[in-house]
């Protein structure tokens, strides 16, 4: 990845009266990441957005997005950003396509060019059968596939995507993720994905920033934040037969601290990231079936959950 710095956000504070809704904001996004902003609601992570994009003026501290200040250029700064908001309003009369003909006209595309690039962004987002429908026939996943293509029509450097995946089912979710991770990936552009769905963040961020009433608690990639928060440092296996399960060979490897069975599931107690292979390893070569393993302390779930109970925990003092 290219290393670059595109915005850097330096003690950023954005008050409405008495309400902090940003406090103190200090964060670098590279050129080409994908970056989640994690929190509940109400934890300023749209206030960020809209500061980032020039919408909504600081209350002090700076922004600098590729080299640009949003609150005193924000043209400039609408031209390489692109901002797809969590309800995305299309014309329901007009197809899918007019739909990006009237953006690309808003945008000022040359005609000449408009024809290409809407063509190019129909098929690169799915939509190429459903293109010439009208939008009030398509559901959820199909218009936020359009909203997606509406925000890539002025090809900006930097995309912002409030909650993209709310509200889609499964599969539409899937796809959508596909198509977002490709524009980080292959093209490189820059993505900031705003949500509180922590699987699907997991599974496209490269790095994540975790907000709490207008704090950010913690930043980086999700190995990072396991380790700074000191995970709880269990391996849990399911494996059958579970009466073949190597209890002694297992107990005595050097980290691990007690081997227990819940249910169906054996929990490894001091063993972490880097005992977890071995461990599978071990239970391989001894003929065991494995059909489930996971580092506790790994997920963004877990995560997310300690950290929220730690900035509880400092609010109730
Ligand atoms: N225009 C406004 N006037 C007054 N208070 C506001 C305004 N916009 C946001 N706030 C407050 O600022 C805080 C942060 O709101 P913000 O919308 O940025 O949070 P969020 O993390 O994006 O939440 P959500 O997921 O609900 O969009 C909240 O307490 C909210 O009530």
């Amino acid at each position: 990845m290219d290393t670059q710095t595109i915005i850097e956000i330096q003690n950023l504070v954005k008050q409405y009266g008495s309400i902090t809704a940003v406090d103190n904001l200090n964060l670098s996004i590279c050129k080409g990441e994908i970056f989640g902003l994690l929190g509940p609601n109400g934890a300023g992570k749209t206030t960020t957005i809209l500061m980032l994009m020039g919408l909504c003026e600081p209350t002090s501290g700076s922004i600098s997005v590729a080299g640009l200040n949003p609150a005193r250029e924000p043209i400039l700064v609408k031209k390489i950003v692109g901002y797809m908001p969590d309800s995305i309003g299309f014309y329901g009369d007009m197809t899918g396509r007019e739909n990006l003909y009237y953006t690309a006209n808003l945008n000022r595309i040359p005609k000449e060019e408009q024809e290409k690039r809407i063509d190019f962004l129909i098929s690169k987002v799915g939509l190429k059968e459903a293109a010439d429908r009208k939008v009030r026939e398509y559901s959820r996943g199909m218009r936020q596939r359009l909203g997606v293509a509406d925000v890539l029509l002025k090809d900006p450097e930097v995309v912002f995507l409030d909650e993209p995946t709310l509200g889609l089912d499964p599969e539409g979710t899937a796809e959508l993720l596909e198509i977002i991770k490709e524009l980080g990936k292959k093209e490189g552009k820059t993505v900031l994905i705003s949500s509180h769905l922590l699987h699907q963040v997991q599974a496209i961020c490269d790095r994540v920033g975790i907000f709490v009433k207008g704090k950010l608690v913690a930043s980086g990639t999700i190995s990072e934040l396991a380790q700074k928060i000191g995970g709880e440092r269990a391996v849990e296996i399911k494996a059958t037969p579970l009466e073949d399960f190597p209890y002694n060979a297992i107990s005595a490897m050097p980290g691990v601290d007690s081997v227990s069975v819940q249910d169906d599931m054996i929990i490894i107690d001091g063993a972490g990231e880097e005992l977890a292979p071995k461990i599978v390893k071990a239970l391989v070569e001894r003929g065991m079936n494995i059909y489930h393993v996971k580092v506790r302390g790994s997920d963004l779930d877990d995560i997310y959950r300690r950290y929220f109970q730690e900035e509880g925990a400092k609010n109730d003092k």
